[in-house]
């Protein structure tokens, strides 16, 4: 790992021009929305109902970008801390741009790399969008192809007495949707396949998580959106025939077009991007397709990563076949505070969870979540996290990025983290929108010295030894075996029916060498840059 780890040193990647002259997010105060200049009355007031009162640093530092001063002129990279706010940084100024339209087209696309993340991004649009009369959609394969078509797409209402022919159809399709949030393959079915969906009036595109986005190509997701985009490009705004520009409204005075003086060759394109992430990548390869336009870079002070200012991190160091009781003593200590245990793999969390399951007396509700389970199983999960029906979830990296959960006082990694990334974004999971949170990681002493040069990366030396009492660690010892037999014969008839499940269970939590090297190296595909 050591090895690895000197490796990358040497293999550091060279800093883009552009990034190293950023705009410090921390030097924006909030601001409270009286205060926010150009700020749309009916956007105001629907902030103030769903209880936004004022704007975070991250929402003031865009703002400024897009609807002050900045103006949209350049395509946002926004690096900011997990819960600092980036959701309403985007959608604010785009929802804002969009007020004064008059036409229903599609001009903003969001796109997430989970459905999970898209229904809760599409849900922050959604509260505010319908005060100034702008719809939006989602596109992720929650629901039935047609289901989702018929609610994205105006199909023509024909008229019996007239004979059409198949070139109206499609002028008469509309989109029924100003925005869409959407995942990456569920967008390219309806670019692929469906009847009237066009991004010919496409303005902004949001990449959000996007190194998260850009490790994978997604069907080619991105070149083909920016194809499509720039291909309608050649005209000033999105006209439909008959249209005065005048209509457009603000979109008017976005981006003035031809070339622009020292950039030569370099078109002033219509399409503006932001893309965000609290890990954005500095690797240049990997921002090339995004096509950015005199990229401006806003990242939160010196360091590359950040941590939440609230977020406390400990650890906890015991051996690896007693995890299960050190997990279980810090879990009574937290007091059914609400929880997300993460392990490195789907199958640790199953076992972890099924395991837990066969203790007797836990005093909370426990769950897992994880990508292995139907879609419905999962939004129910997370509804009842959310309520807090269920205190405690054991979750695979499912969770790890962009999942908000109101009220997370917790994270506990039972597994190391194998990488910076996965720490901060599971960790992030807590200590959200201003409000204080802590993150226990449980090692095992070889892993001490990793996980500090681990926390190095983000300037957290800081990470005190939390102590379980002993008495309490003992008190689950006599269920302890009882429980490990029970999870062996649960595995036993699991194995029995699908015939492959081939897991050591009489030294819970030592993996087969085969296990350990997949989750590894699926970890380091995860999250390493
Ligand atoms: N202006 C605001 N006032 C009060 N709460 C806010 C404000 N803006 C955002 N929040 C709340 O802060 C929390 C975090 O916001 P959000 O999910 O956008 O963070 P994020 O930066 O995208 O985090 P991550 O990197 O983990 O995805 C949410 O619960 C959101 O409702």
């Amino acid at each position: 790992m050591e090895e690895l780890e000197t490796k990358r040193k040497k293999k550091s990647v060279p800093v883009i021009p552009w990034m190293r002259d950023p705009v410090d997010i921390s030097l924006s105060d909030s601001c409270p929305l009286d205060s926010l200049p150009f700020l749309e009355p009916r956007l105001k007031r629907a902030l103030h109902r769903v209880g936004y009162n004022s704007l975070f640093p991250v929402q003031v530092a865009v703002w400024h970008e897009t609807i002050g001063p900045g103006c949209f002129e350049r395509d946002l990279c926004i690096n900011s801390p997990t819960g600092s706010g980036k959701t309403l940084a985007y959608a604010l100024p785009i929802l804002q741009m969009l007020s004064t339209r008059t036409i229903k087209c599609l001009r903003a696309l969001v796109v997430l790399p989970t459905r999970d993340l898209a229904v809760q991004v599409k849900e922050v649009f959604a509260a505010l969008a319908p005060a100034v009369g702008l719809s939006v959609g989602l596109a992720v394969g929650q629901s039935s192809i047609a289901n989702e078509i018929s609610e994205l797409i105006k199909k023509p209402t024909l008229d019996a007495d007239i004979c059409y022919g198949t070139e109206d159809f499609p002028q008469q399709f509309r989109s029924a949707v100003d925005i869409l949030v959407a995942t990456p393959g569920r967008l390219m079915d309806h670019i692929n396949n469906t009847k009237g969906f066009t991004l010919e009036h496409l303005c902004y595109l949001v990449v959000d998580e996007t190194d998260r986005l850009l490790r994978e190509a997604y069907q080619s997701w991105l070149p083909t959106v920016l194809k499509l985009a720039y291909s309608f490009n050649q005209t000033p705004f999105p006209c439909e025939d008959g249209v005065n520009l005048s209509t457009f409204g603000l979109l008017k005075t976005i981006r003035s077009f031809g070339v622009e003086r020292g950039f030569r060759d370099r078109p002033h394109p219509r399409l503006v991007k932001m893309v965000l992430s609290a890990t954005l990548t500095q690797d240049p390869s990997k921002l090339a397709p995004l096509d950015l336009h005199r990229p401006l870079f806003l990242t939160t002070g010196k360091r590359r990563y950040q941590l939440p200012e609230l977020l406390k991190s400990f650890k906890l160091v015991c051996k690896s076949k007693l995890k299960p009781l050190y997990l279980l003593a810090l879990l009574r200590t937290l007091q059914g505070e609400k929880c997300i245990v993460f392990t490195s793999s789907v199958e640790s969390t199953h076992r972890l969870y099924t395991l837990l399951n066969f203790f007797e007396d836990l005093q909370v509700k426990i769950k897992e979540y994880s990508r292995q389970q139907r879609q419905s199983i999962r939004s129910k999960t997370l509804k009842a996290f959310r309520t807090g029906e269920v205190q405690v979830l054991i979750s695979s990296d499912a969770m790890t990025r962009g999942m908000d959960v109101e009220g997370v006082q917790n994270v506990i990694n039972y597994d190391m983290p194998a990488y910076i990334k996965t720490y901060i974004h599971r960790a992030g999971r807590t200590a959200r929108a201003g409000q204080a949170g802590r993150c226990f990681t449980l090692l095992h002493k070889d892993e001490v010295k990793r996980f500090k040069g681990l926390l190095q990366k983000v300037d957290n030396e800081s990470c005190p030894v939390y102590s379980v009492p002993s008495e309490l660690i003992e008190s689950f010892c006599p269920m302890y075996t009882t429980a490990l037999e029970r999870l062996k014969e649960s595995v036993e008839s699991k194995k029995h029916k699908k015939g492959k499940l081939n897991i050591k269970i009489h030294r819970f939590n030592i993996k087969c060498p085969g296990a350990v090297r997949k989750t590894e190296k699926e970890s380091r595909v995860e999250e390493q840059d």
